[in-house]
């Protein structure tokens, strides 16, 4: 498997995160001690990991804060270290507290869902538990269930989607070689391994090794202005040897319809037709409407141009939100204007190779416009689930009946 992204000692109690900021110069693993920052406590927390995009992917992110509050419950109860201030002779005093800090832990990244899942299905743990000792066993043994399903959920993830897309070509009669594309990173770095719409690019290249009808070539969007297709899933790709090429968001349209239209003079890296884009998501409501990284609207406005080109959402459960009817009522994250504007990237020297600097590979942040200016920088966007064709979890895939999802 690719790198880690999140790594949880039971013995130890202990949670380390790939520093993904670093990605792909640098392997670093950061020690989360806490859910939330605290005065008096100077760890670093899961709120700020998650908020500063440290770690990130919905699994990823609800998988990072439920073992926060795992390790800052073990400094509390069981290694006698509470610098948060916790009431630890009144359990209903307690139970509060820590709630409270919960809901905190909750507000990191709003639109993804699964952590505000997660924290919900913790929270019935908290309240119906009679003592701290089974609090803390029962917060423990949740999120330990809640990581190996979501590796589980990945794998189905990964079968339903070769399913849904083997039916669909032979539906076609479609034969040979053909390409998709994907957005954002929704691989190992995301999740607790394997992926979503990664995991379902992991399955089709493993079909690839012995099915004639196969895919053989990945276009991976860049996704700025975070690039998690540049850094982590070209990282991702590359590892298991998958054929890709990584483009820029707005070669997407022209890309498309170069391949559509097996317009080969324009110096295409594969001429196997384009048969899905495969994205990941960070909310899904009752009628399918998925909120995923920005830019994911457009390629399915793009794919609802062609016939030929099926639009496929993956994710997990933990990814689907039945209170909300519409997508039209999903929070959309708004990140800071330095992250639109600056970028960090790894120094070269004249022959190409990284400059050494005196903790390893010398990174740098510099900046891509004038300061002062205005930015508008949305983190996600909602694709209708008019322009979605199916949507893949570990239960199944799901296609539309009268124009919309039932994902129950
Ligand atoms: C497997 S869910 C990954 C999902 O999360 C990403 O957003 P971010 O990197 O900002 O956490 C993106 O929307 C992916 O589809």
């Amino acid at each position: 498997m690719s790198l880690e992204a999140i790594k949880f000692d039971s013995q130890r109690v202990t949670l380390e995160i790939l520093n993904q900021l670093l990605v792909p110069y640098d392997t670093q693993y950061l020690s989360v001690r806490s859910m939330v920052p605290c005065d008096g406590d100077t760890s670093f927390s899961g709120y700020e990991a998650i908020r500063g995009m440290y770690t990130r992917g919905a699994p990823a992110i609800m998988l990072v804060g439920c073992f926060s509050v795992v390790v800052e419950l073990d400094r509390v109860i069981n290694k006698n270290d509470n610098p948060f201030g916790y009431k630890l002779d009144d359990l209903a005093e307690f139970k509060a507290q820590l709630e409270q800090r919960i809901d905190f832990l909750v507000e990191s990244r709003p639109t993804a869902v699964n952590l505000l899942n997660g924290c919900n299905q913790m929270k019935k743990i908290i309240q119906d538990a009679q003592s701290m000792r089974e609090l803390y066993s029962g917060v423990l043994d949740f999120t330990i269930r809640l990581y190996r399903d979501d590796l589980e959920s990945n794998y189905s993830i990964g079968a339903n989607g070769v399913k849904y897309i083997y039916e669909e070509l032979e539906k076609e009669g479609f034969t040979g070689e053909f390409s998709v594309m994907t957005i954002c990173n929704t691989g190992s770095l995301a999740t607790s391994g394997y992926g979503t719409a990664l995991g379902i690019i992991r399955a089709l290249h493993k079909e690839a090794q012995t099915n004639p009808t196969r895919m053989s070539h990945v276009y991976a969007c860049e996704t700025r202005p975070y690039n998690q297709g540049s850094r982590l899933t070209a990282y991702e790709l590359q590892y298991e040897k998958i054929p890709f090429t990584l483009v820029t968001d707005n070669m997407v349209s022209f890309l498309v319809d170069s391949l559509v239209r097996q317009k080969t003079d324009r110096a295409l890296p594969s001429a196997a037709p384009i048969k899905f884009i495969i994205v990941g998501a960070d909310r899904i409501v009752k009628n399918g409407d998925l909120a995923n990284k920005i830019g994911t609207f457009q390629l399915s406005l793009i794919a609802s141009l062609y016939p030929s080109i099926k639009f496929i959402g993956a994710a997990p459960t933990t990814t689907i939100d039945f209170t909300r009817k519409s997508g039209d009522e999903i929070v959309i994250e708004q990140r800071p204007k330095n992250e639109l504007t600056e970028i960090m990237g790894a120094a070269l020297d004249k022959d190409g190779s990284f400059v050494q600097g005196k903790d390893g590979i010398q990174l740098q942040k510099v900046r891509m416009a004038p300061a002062g200016i205005d930015v508008w920088n949305p983190s996600f966007d909602v694709t209708p689930h008019e322009n979605i064709d199916c949507i893949v979890t570990e239960k199944k895939y799901f296609l539309k009946k009268d124009g919309v999802f039932n994902l129950e």
